[in-house]
């Protein structure tokens, strides 16, 4: 039987969900989270605010990132809104040279905004196959270079966390977004290296399939099958991958750099997962 999802949960039950971490453990840091007008970047910066971290959040639509600095500020945390795309070099720098003007600092990173299309690859046009290569691969790595410059040139350390997504076994169906993922994934490992001397940390959170209003970019087909790609046969929630990105980001996380914590019910191991649809070659 389908799992039963309402797709995203409300910014008042994001407030009030019991917390797994100490609610000091970000007190008075700088956290810049990505995509925070929906989904799970809105999750996560409610999460980090009622940690006591002070939120900048990124996004092209700024009505969305408005709604979630309103539902931050409730809880006592100061919060800027930033309207850009991450696909733009230029808008990227001028993002974290005014991050360090209105808050003095940063400290964590999460690089959350990202997207695709369900498609079969043979049929991607180049503009589809470069839109989503800009969002999830170059996008990704502006915002990481920049964040570092200014950790490197302020002598401050600082930590990166980027959402991936489970790609072990391919992704049918988003080949462009598994190929850019796989990249961040490496990239983000090569950069633990040489950015350890700076005091830059870099991991990633690879999340399984998450009740999020995202999800209503696949065809109904395909969704009715998601909660079958794990062995707990249900989707994750917002919360499942707030807590990764605050292990990593937080002290507990402070002797882990490279690493990829899957957060998928098990989804890496067992089951299948046809986004655009299972071909009719596989249905017999
Ligand atoms: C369940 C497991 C799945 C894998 C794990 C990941 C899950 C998730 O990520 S959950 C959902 C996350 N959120 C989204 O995916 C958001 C929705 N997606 C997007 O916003 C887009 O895919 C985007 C990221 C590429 C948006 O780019 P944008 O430039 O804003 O979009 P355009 O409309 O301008 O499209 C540019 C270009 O891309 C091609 N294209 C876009 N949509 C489709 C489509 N549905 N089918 C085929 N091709 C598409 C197309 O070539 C577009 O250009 P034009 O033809 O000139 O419009
Ligand atoms: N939900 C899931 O099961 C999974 C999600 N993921 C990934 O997790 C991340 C969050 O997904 P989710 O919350 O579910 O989906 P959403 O579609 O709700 O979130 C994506 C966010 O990214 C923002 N965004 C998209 N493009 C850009 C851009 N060019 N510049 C700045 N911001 C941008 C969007 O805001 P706006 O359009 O206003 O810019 C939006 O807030 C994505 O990277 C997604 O691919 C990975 C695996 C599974």
């Amino acid at each position: 039987m389908t799992q039963d999802v309402t797709f995203g949960l409300s910014d008042e039950a994001l407030l009030n969900l019991p917390l797994h971490f100490n609610p000091d453990l970000f007190k008075d840091q700088v956290v810049l989270v990505s995509g925070a007008g929906s989904g799970l970047g809105k999750a996560i910066a409610i999460q980090f605010a009622r940690l006591g971290a002070r939120l900048a959040i990124c996004g092209r639509r700024i009505e969305r990132l408005e709604a979630t600095a309103a539902t931050i500020r409730k809880t006592g945390a100061r919060c800027s809104v930033h309207a850009m795309t991450i696909r733009d070099a230029a808008q990227v720098e001028q993002l974290i040279d005014t991050v360090w003007q209105d808050h003095g600092r940063l400290d964590v990173l999460i690089n959350n905004a990202g997207g695709q299309f369900p498609q079969p690859a043979i049929d991607y046009s180049v503009k589809g196959w470069n839109a989503v290569i800009d969002t999830n691969l170059n996008g990704p790595w502006y915002m990481m270079q920049q964040a570092a410059r200014r950790w490197r040139d302020a002598g401050t350390a600082g930590s990166i966390v980027n959402i991936v997504a489970v790609i072990w076994r391919g992704m049918p169906g988003v080949a462009h977004t598994c190929a850019a993922r796989a990249g961040v994934i490496y990239l983000s490992k090569t950069l633990a290296v040489e950015w350890a001397p700076f005091g830059v940390r870099v991991n990633c959170v690879a999340p399984g399939v998450i009740a999020t209003e995202g999800m209503n970019v696949y065809p109904d087909e395909a969704r009715a099958e998601f909660d079958r790609s794990n062995p707990m046969k249900r989707f994750g929630d917002v919360q499942d991958v707030s807590d990764a990105c605050c292990y990593l980001a937080g002290p507990a996380g402070k002797f882990v750099t490279g690493e990829v914590i899957t957060v998928d019910g098990g989804h890496q191991l067992w089951g299948e997962q046809w986004t655009a649809g299972r071909p009719d070659y596989f249905k017999v």
